[in-house]
């Protein structure tokens, strides 16, 4: 049984082609933490979310902004380093259409450190992403925000934006290849947004936003980015937390945003895949390996037609099941 990161690596250069992150970063939960209360960031370092979004958008009211920016700021260099358990630690900032990114970033940018993502709401359109790239040089300095580690992270939350996805995520990735801008690994379905912006009405099943949802997931699988699915605002009901972040999960999302850490073990763990799952794409990975030596693209396997699209999903499973292991975050 293989059991490290390289492994799988070592595992997916045998296959020409199969995609692979250089540093892939499992984003089953994303938790907001507003940055207007220094008490909730200074739990930061012990929240278990595989990923920290330190939110200074509309998880803060507009007369908090200003402390806010700052108390972001300085968690950047005091989190520096530090021992945590999240795999990233983000910074949403606010929109282009609200007028504020330029102050938010004003103020970021006097902190030594970058967060390992910024995160970017209501992306609405490849125009949006020339302002922020524009905006992002003239606070950070161009050297600042190209080459670097961190990484770009997404919300897609009105109805244009949904439609004009393919574009959108397209140029943000072009940015990427064309300047060195930060590279686009997740996008996040602004769920709340988004019924605001047709004018629907919320329910806990979540009828309004099917073909929303599943747009969406098709749009981030069609460019490889991670899929992140919606809020869950009931906070007291559990097991419609569990069901809706299973049926995120059967469809292909890759993770959900949570907005208290009680909703961080459901999601996780209906992220994560079963045993069996892992076993089966494990013995698929080998078997395939094994298959492609003696020059056969499909195969039989435990009873299903195999080929290149299930080795993919077989690949999915692992490289998740790999990371979660190597970090100790079951
Ligand atoms: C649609 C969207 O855009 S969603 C994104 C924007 N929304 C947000 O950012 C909201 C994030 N969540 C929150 O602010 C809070 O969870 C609230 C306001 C919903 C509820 O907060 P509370 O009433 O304090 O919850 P509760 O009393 O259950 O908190 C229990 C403990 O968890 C802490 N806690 C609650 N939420 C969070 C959080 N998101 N991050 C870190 N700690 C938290 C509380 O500080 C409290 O700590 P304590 O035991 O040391 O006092
Ligand atoms: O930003 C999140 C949303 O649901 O809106
Ligand atoms: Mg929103």
């Amino acid at each position: 049984m293989r059991s490290s990161l390289s492994s799988v690596r070592q595992l997916s250069s045998a296959f020409q082609g199969v995609k692979e992150s250089a540093r892939y970063v499992p984003r089953r939960a994303l938790l907001y933490v507003p940055a207007s209360s220094e008490k909730m960031l200074a739990k930061v370092p012990s929240i278990h979310a595989d990923s920290v979004v330190i939110e200074l958008e509309d998880g803060v009211a507009i007369a908090a902004k200003d402390t806010a920016r700052k108390n972001a700021a300085a968690a950047l260099d005091k989190l520096a380093g530090q021992p945590r358990k999240a795999f990233e630690i983000g910074v949403r900032v606010n929109s282009v259409s609200s007028g504020m990114m330029e102050d938010d970033l004003r103020v970021l940018a006097r902190a030594q450190n970058l967060p390992d993502a910024f995160m970017i709401p209501k992306v609405d359109s490849p125009e949006d992403l020339a302002y922020i790239f524009d905006t992002f040089k003239k606070e950070y300095t161009p050297s600042r925000v190209t080459d670097t580690k961190t990484r770009m992270v997404m919300w897609i939350e009105s109805a244009r934006a949904l439609l004009d996805m393919p574009r959108i995520v397209s140029t943000a990735l072009n940015l990427h290849k064309s300047t060195g801008f930060f590279k686009l690994d997740a996008v996040v379905f602004g769920s709340d947004d988004y019924c605001a912006d047709i004018g629907a009405t919320r329910t806990s099943e979540g009828l309004e936003n099917l073909y929303a949802r599943q747009r969406f997931v098709a749009c981030c699988k069609a460019f490889q980015v991670q899929a992140i699915d919606s809020v869950y605002i009931d906070l007291k009901d559990e097991e419609g937390l569990r069901k809706y972040s299973e049926q995120g999960r059967n469809w292909g999302f890759t993770g959900k945003q949570t907005i208290h850490p009680s909703q961080v073990p459901i999601v996780q763990s209906s992220f994560l895949p079963s045993t069996e799952r892992i076993e089966w794409a494990r013995e698929l990975a080998e078997a395939y390996g094994e298959h492609q030596k003696e020059g056969k693209g499909a195969f039989s396997f435990r009873g299903q037609m195999i080929d290149r699209p299930l080795l993919l999903q077989a690949m999915n499973i692992i490289q998740l099941d790999e990371a979660v292991k190597e970090a100790g975050k079951q």
